[in-house]
């Protein structure tokens, strides 16, 4: 069905988030861990068509990515050491900031109640104005008013000034950006204190969203489960180039679950402690940010939101092709627009309303200060516009963090067409001299000095000229460490170089893949407006949990024979099928499925069993064709796995007139 066809059904029966969650729950796609024990926030375990569905996209993410673009894929493990996330800043800087309330013990996320809190007074001045009937009812529908009752106030239809409304806006528009002490000051500023009592909050504290672990029966080595893919990615770097023969620009990728110890989790998959993740860190050469490819994407056309569109306060998107978007400087560069194209055409394929897709810039104060450019792909859902995909261009802080901690190059070597003349910072050490200072030491401190950066030498060079020493200390080494000019000089010097070493630059889109799962559940579902209680989740076919439900008419031995018969067709096609023989009737059993987004029935009647011929049912349209099962199997596939519209696959079956639906 298309996105047109579903938005008209809703226009008849509209949205409702209480209807999808029942249905998500009934059919057991996901529910909450440990129910049986109360459950924990922010955790979920996924049923079979839940299961079936996640490993599907998984496979189309793979194909889509992995497969078309060549890249090295690596399977990292979650534990990591402290050092290395210490390295990457994730141990000083992951964090969010959290207010508590003193007297109850609630504990708040800060920049998600400043939001909150505002745009519930936004909603409450339109109803004051006139501009919304009932705010509470527009809002939210019943499930979310529940819930919404006891975490946040009702929304009170309460005027506003012009001059408020915009600096409520313009606030919301920068959100994601603010440091603690600004999200402190806009709580006092706009009296924002417990959503529910309107007691005052403790002033935002910074709270790391990793959790904490010791890695060993001695506790001697203090990890983290990890909160991205990417760190293991990165600290291949050597081995994935090698294994390209040293040529860049290539690309890692993984795909594993990462783990953040989330404040508030309580938009169900949207934001959970533990989530599946799909990572690429494409290698580029920090000079030559070009894409050989970007021809092939170049007139996607895309909805962006730009940093100075924000600025302003405004979320009306600028349309434009991702040539465009380059050419003018709003995108930084082509590989970076290359991926924001390719991610947009996964999740378009995969089932994304793309009305309900935007990309969205991060503001300078929210990108990490060594970031480039960082889009993020948003999608619309019933809690808003949710970022599911994160596209940065990380520059080359990763490669340089972690070289510098390990003292262990990681760079790519070119060699030059023409040779060039490079003056450097080189290092000379007297090593018969070492031996008999550091003993067992020497060869770490011999090391440590010929792994000097090039900013590292200079400085060094500057303190044995003006102070006649250098003084240092390596881990592991007790004391400081100094050493004269007896030991070792340090000068600039100018060579003829026909290699070029650099440091790669990371353009690294990050998928959720929950978060793309929820928005897709969102996007696809509607109800029948003939029969409101049925329900569909219209998902591609290609992704659809299972492809096909088997339906014999009835449970007769001769429909039984031929129902195996099918079944064995459909075993040895690999086509994923079930088979549903319960007693009720078809029309019911079709119903049932279709709320499980199986886009195809196929029905076995007393016909079958004489001349080999069923019923195919398209779940959208619930339109029916009848052929030879050989025939059916053909379109099923060419269907589901090459892409062919349901009129082109079925269009050498014949018609068929049924009252099942
Ligand atoms: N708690 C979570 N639950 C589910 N998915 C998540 C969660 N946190 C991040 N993700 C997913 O991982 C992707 C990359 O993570 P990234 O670090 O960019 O997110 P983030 O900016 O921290 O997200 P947010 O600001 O929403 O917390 C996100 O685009 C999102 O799809």
């Amino acid at each position: 069905m298309s996105v047109e066809e579903i938005s008209q059904a809703r226009s008849t029966v509209p949205f409702s988030r209480e209807t999808l969650e029942s249905v998500l729950k009934r059919r057991f796609f996901f529910a909450p861990s440990f129910e049986l024990y109360g459950g924990v926030s922010g955790l979920y375990d996924y049923g079979p068509p839940g299961c079936a569905f996640q490993a599907n996209i998984v496979d189309a993410w793979r194909k889509h990515f992995i497969l078309e673009e060549d890249m090295l894929e690596v399977d990292c493990t979650m534990l990591t050491p402290h050092e290395v996330l210490k390295t990457s800043g994730h141990v000083d800087k992951f964090s969010d900031w959290m207010c508590r309330d003193l007297k109850t013990g609630e504990i708040f996320r800060a920049d998600h109640l400043v939001e909150e809190v505002l745009e519930s007074r936004l909603k409450g001045n339109q109803e004051a104005r006139g501009l919304v009937k009932d705010a509470n009812a527009n809002a939210q529908d019943d499930a979310d008013k529940k819930k919404r009752k006891k975490k946040v106030k009702e929304i009170k239809a309460v005027k506003l000034d012009d001059e408020v409304v915009k600096e409520f806006e313009e606030v919301l528009a920068k959100i994601d950006g603010y440091s603690g002490q600004e999200l402190g000051e806009l709580m006092v500023k706009y009296s924002i204190g417990n959503p529910v009592s309107g007691e005052a909050l403790e002033a935002p504290k910074a709270f790391n969203l990793m959790f904490e672990t010791a890695i060993g029966p001695s506790g001697q080595i203090k990890g983290y489960l990890r909160p991205e893919t990417a760190q293991g990615q990165f600290l291949n770097f050597n081995k994935l180039l090698e294994f390209n023969n040293h040529k860049a620009p290539f690309a890692s990728a993984s795909i594993g679950k990462s783990f953040r110890n989330e404040i508030s989790p309580r938009s169900g998959l949207l934001r959970v402690r533990e989530f599946l993740m799909a990572e690429i860190e494409h290698f580029v050469d920090p000079l030559k940010k070009t894409h050989p490819r970007f021809e092939e994407v170049k007139d996607v056309k895309l909805k962006f939101l730009p940093r100075e569109v924000q600025q302003s306060g405004s979320t009306i998107p600028v349309e434009s092709t991702i040539g465009d978007a380059v050419a003018t400087k709003m995108v930084d560069n082509e590989t970076l627009g290359y991926f924001i194209a390719r991610i947009y055409m996964f999740l378009t394929t995969i089932g994304v309303d793309p009305t309900k897709l935007r990309f969205r810039q991060h503001m300078a104060n929210e990108m990490a200060h060594y970031a480039a450019d960082c889009w993020d792909a948003e999608l619309k859902t019933s809690y808003g516009w949710i970022e599911c995909v994160g596209c940065a261009d990380r520059s080359a802080y990763d490669l340089t963090v972690h070289a510098n901690r390990t003292k262990e190059k990681l760079v790519v070597r070119q060699k030059l067409e023409e040779p060039v003349q490079v003056t450097k910072w080189e290092i000379e050490l007297t090593k018969k001299l070492f031996g008999p200072k550091f003993r067992k030491d020497a060869p770490k401190v011999e090391s440590f000095l010929l792994s000097l950066t090039q900013e590292e030498l200079e400085s060094k060079a500057k303190d044995l000229k003006d102070a006649g020493k250098i003084v240092f200390s390596i881990d592991g080494i007790d004391g400081q460490i100094e050493l004269d000019s007896k030991f070792l000089s340090i000068e600039q010097i100018t060579r003829t170089e026909h290699v070029r070493e650099f440091v790669p630059n990371v353009i690294e889109p990050s998928f959720g893949i929950g978060r793309i799962i929820y928005s897709i559940f969102e996007h696809s579902f509607w109800s029948r407006p003939e029969d409101t209680a049925r329900s569909v989740l219209s998902f591609p076919p290609s992704v659809a949990p299972t492809k096909v439900l088997l339906v014999p008419l009835s449970n007769h031995a001769d429909l039984t024979a031929t129902t195996q018969e099918v079944s064995k067709v459909f075993r040895k096609e690999k086509i994923p099928f079930k088979v549903d023989d319960s007693g009720v009737s078809i029309g019911k059993r079709y119903a049932r499925n279709d709320e499980l987004g199986t886009p195809f029935g196929v029905t076995i009647d007393f016909d079958s069993a004489k001349d080999g011929t069923v019923t195919l049912r398209e779940r959208d349209s619930t339109k029916q064709v009848r052929g030879s099962v050989e025939d059916v199997v053909k379109a099923i596939r060419e269907i589901t796995y090459n892409g062919v519209s349901w009129e082109e696959g079925t269009k050498s079956l014949e018609p068929f007139a049924s009252q099942t639906d």
